[in-house]
């Protein structure tokens, strides 16, 4: 491999914290600020060497025209009632952007009701959250800007597709719920500094909670609850089935924990100012979502004593915690995910078993009525109401790109029926085969682990193989269709590999802690086991795996390649937290304390500075080096800032760059007008992919197969 000449940057080696007494260096700090022109500058450098490295990669152009042939299958999202309309999203394959559409019967024509792509020459405006008055009178909608997290709320009157002036900005992980009055809409936003468009990386604290009146202009909105005396808390509130409660449940951080209060709106003459709120739960002890209420008796899913969640009843006629009742015990092997209530009196009940969905039907009253038949893989999308007497719900699994399931409930015995099923050209699945073991981490706890690849290879260790991993915050990595791995299996013969670390919400809220706080070198171990597992078993060898993350699953990466570049040949990181010392001083990145601990907490600092991936580089020992890197960031991520790719690839580049034994690449692709990744536009997509698979084949010496 051509040995490549990284820029010099300079070292500010008079940047040093004090933590708990520890003095810690910070020569790239400088990095911190994106408007300075010395930042500018090393963003150009570095792409200067990155982007023509990246097109150089021979497989790239073949990866690119197959993706985009693989990738134009039409892309259906659930239907969903409003009012006596349904709406579904569609993409008819290449758009940038799902576009709405809505029509008066499930088999009646569609029309366009709401296309983003008419919002931007590049697809970079991606429609973000949608909700309609509960009688589907009115439409709010959330925008957002060229990946940006910042979203602005704008409104349509169904009737006529009617664009209306309401406009409402500086809003961010935001609800928004309407008032059954139709009078308006609640909704959350942040006081902002001068600039607030997604490349700043001020924090965000004080999240409060407005109400909009409709044909009223932003200025004017009631601020109806705020928490001043903790600024870190969310203020997210939701309206009750029956339209009479607010139910505001605050976050501190990203862990399942909330507090619980509730407002009941029928004794508010309008709302004026800020409302007067019952306390039900005032601690973060445990999660409490509303499912529905009839009257004072409401339902929720909850982890509280039951780390696996169940459902539970608490009468607002009597909320203390010696009435609650349990609706729906908690399994004691599965996962409760998510629950709805459909028909006035049915429960449907999704649970994940072995990282597998599985789907039940449950009356309001608790007891189980049926399990529904589902193959191997994930629910990833479901709609049904306590008014509708229907529900949708979207299966995916590695080899099954998406059905759309319709089940009526007014049958005497329900059954499921294909509502709607994709299939893409030119993919024959019954090639492939997916396959689930259990190995052992490094302290022994058996870890699942989903394998997929053509039928037939023979595991002699010649195998390139993707393994990925994400690995916190209670995410679980379950089946799903991605066809850029499918690419990878049918063109360059690859196996594809998802480990499911601790961390993650696979097996509850026992599964996230053993991946939090002192625990999350479990998460390494996990993932850095699966390597040596997947070795063992002769499915591939370290020069031939790629380990790939993104944002949580970034960290793991630049941990791993810390820890154990010897096992593994190359390396993607996408927008990932770099820097656990500062992590928590830039937007949203107080919130993760709840995974990561504090760096302002001794106890925590010392496990922080132990694998925190910018202060862990150095030259690796007995002559191994660091695998092909390539990090991805964006100048638009204000979920993780792209300072952490930049002082880490800067780090590395002069710890280890001119280390005669480190001939893999060390790169890094900054990209405009992107952010974290939600609402990337297909283009996009499919452009970093090409660049992406480019890449691996070049460090992992790939030929493209036809
Ligand atoms: O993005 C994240 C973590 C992982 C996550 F928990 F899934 C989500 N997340 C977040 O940071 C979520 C940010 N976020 C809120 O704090 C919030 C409050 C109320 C409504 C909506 C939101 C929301 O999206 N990270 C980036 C790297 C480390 C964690």
């Amino acid at each position: 491999a051509s040995v490549i000449h990284y820029p010099k940057s300079r070292r500010d080696e008079n940047a040093v914290n004090d933590y708990h007494g520890s003095k810690i260096h910070d020569p790239y700090v400088w990095l911190e600020d994106p408007d300075s022109e010395e930042t500018k500058r090393f963003i150009e450098q570095q792409n200067a060497i990155t982007m023509p490295y990246l097109s150089a990669c021979e497989t790239r152009e073949n990866f690119k025209t197959r993706l985009t042939e693989m990738w134009d299958y039409p892309k259906y999202g659930c239907p969903i009632k409003k009012g006596a309309k349904y709406f579904y999203l569609h993409n008819s394959g290449l758009q940038n952007q799902s576009v709405l559409y809505v029509q008066d019967s499930l088999d009646s024509e569609a029309q366009v009701f709401l296309d983003p792509n008419k919002l931007s020459e590049d697809g970079t405006v991606a429609l973000a959250k949608r909700s309609f008055s509960d009688d589907g009178e009115f439409f709010a909608y959330s925008l957002s800007y060229k990946g940006s997290d910042w979203v602005t709320i704008k409104f349509m009157k169904v009737d006529g597709q009617e664009q209306l002036p309401d406009t409402l900005e500086n809003a961010k992980f935001t609800s928004m719920a309407w008032t059954h009055d139709n009078r308006g809409l609640f909704y959350n936003r942040y006081p902002t500094g001068d600039k607030a468009d997604g490349t700043e990386t001020d924090l965000n604290l004080n999240q409060k909670l407005y109400y909009h009146v409709l044909g009223t202009s932003q200025s004017d909105d009631v601020l109806c609850a705020e928490f001043p005396e903790h600024p870190k808390w969310s203020t997210g509130a939701g309206v009750s089935d029956c339209g009479r409660y607010l139910i505001l449940t605050p976050h501190e951080g990203s862990a399942p924990f909330n507090r619980l209060f509730y407002c009941d709106l029928k004794y508010q003459e309008g709302i004026t100012g800020l409302l007067p709120f019952v306390t039900v739960v005032d601690n973060f002890d445990a999660q409490y979502e509303y499912i529905t209420n009839e009257g004072t008796l409401f339902t929720f899913k909850t982890n509280f004593k039951s780390p696996r969640y169940k459902l539970i009843n608490i009468d607002f006629s009597k909320p203390e915690m010696e009435n609650w009742t349990t609706l729906v015990e908690e399994d004691e092997n599965d996962v409760l995910k998510w629950a709805t209530c459909v028909k006035q009196n049915f429960l449907v009940l999704c649970y994940l078993h072995d990282v597998k969905s599985i789907l039940r039907l449950h009356k309001i009253t608790g007891e189980r009525l049926m399990t529904f038949p589902l193959d191997i893989g994930s629910i990833v999308e479901h709609f049904g109401k306590r008014k509708d007497s229907e529900i949708f719900y979207k299966f995916t699994s590695f080899l099954t790109p998406e059905v759309i399931y319709r089940c009526d409930l007014t049958q005497e015995d329900p059954q499921p029926k294909v509502f709607r099923e994709t299939n893409v050209k030119g993919f024959d699945s019954s090639q492939y085969q997916t396959v689930q073991v259990f190995y052992p981490s490094k302290d022994g706890t058996k870890i699942p682990m989903f394998i997929v690849h053509k039928k037939g290879i023979e595991l002699d260790g010649s195998h390139p193989l993707y393994l990925f991993g994400y690995g916190g915050f209670n995410i679980s990595v379950t089946p799903s269709f991605n066809v850029s791995r499918i690419v990878f299996m049918r063109h360059l013969g690859g196996v594809i590999a998802i480990p499911n670390l601790r961390g993650g919400g696979e097996y509850g809220e026992t599964w996230h802690q053993a991946g939090c706080f002192g625990n999350k070198q479990n998460v390494f171990d996990d993932f850095q086991y699966a390597a040596i597992y997947l070795t063992q078993q002769k499915y591939t060898s370290p020069e031939k795996i790629t380990i790939v993350g993104g944002s949580n699953g970034g960290l793991l990466v630049g941990a791993c390649i810390n820890q154990r570049p010897e096992l593994f040949g190359c390396a993607v990181s996408h927008v990932p937290v770099m820097d656990m010392l500062k992590f928590h001083k830039f937007t949203i990145g107080h919130a993760w304390t709840t995974d990561f601990g504090s760096p302002d907490k001794e106890e925590d600092f010392k496990w922080l500075i132990k694998y925190s991936p910018l202060h862990n580089i150095k030259i690796p020992e007995s002559g191994a080096q660091y695998p092909a890197l390539l990090l991805l960031t964006a100048d638009h991520d204000d979920r993780v800032v792209p300072l952490h790719s930049l002082k880490y690839i800067a780090q590395l580049q002069h710890c280890v760059g001119s280390y005669e034994k480190q001939t893999n690449p060390l790169l890094i692709r900054i990209d405009t007008k992107a952010g974290h990744g939600f609402g990337k536009p297909t283009a996009k997509i499919i452009e970093e992919c090409s660049d992406i698979y480019g890449f691996i084949s070049r460090n992992v010496n790939l030929k493209w197969q036809d």
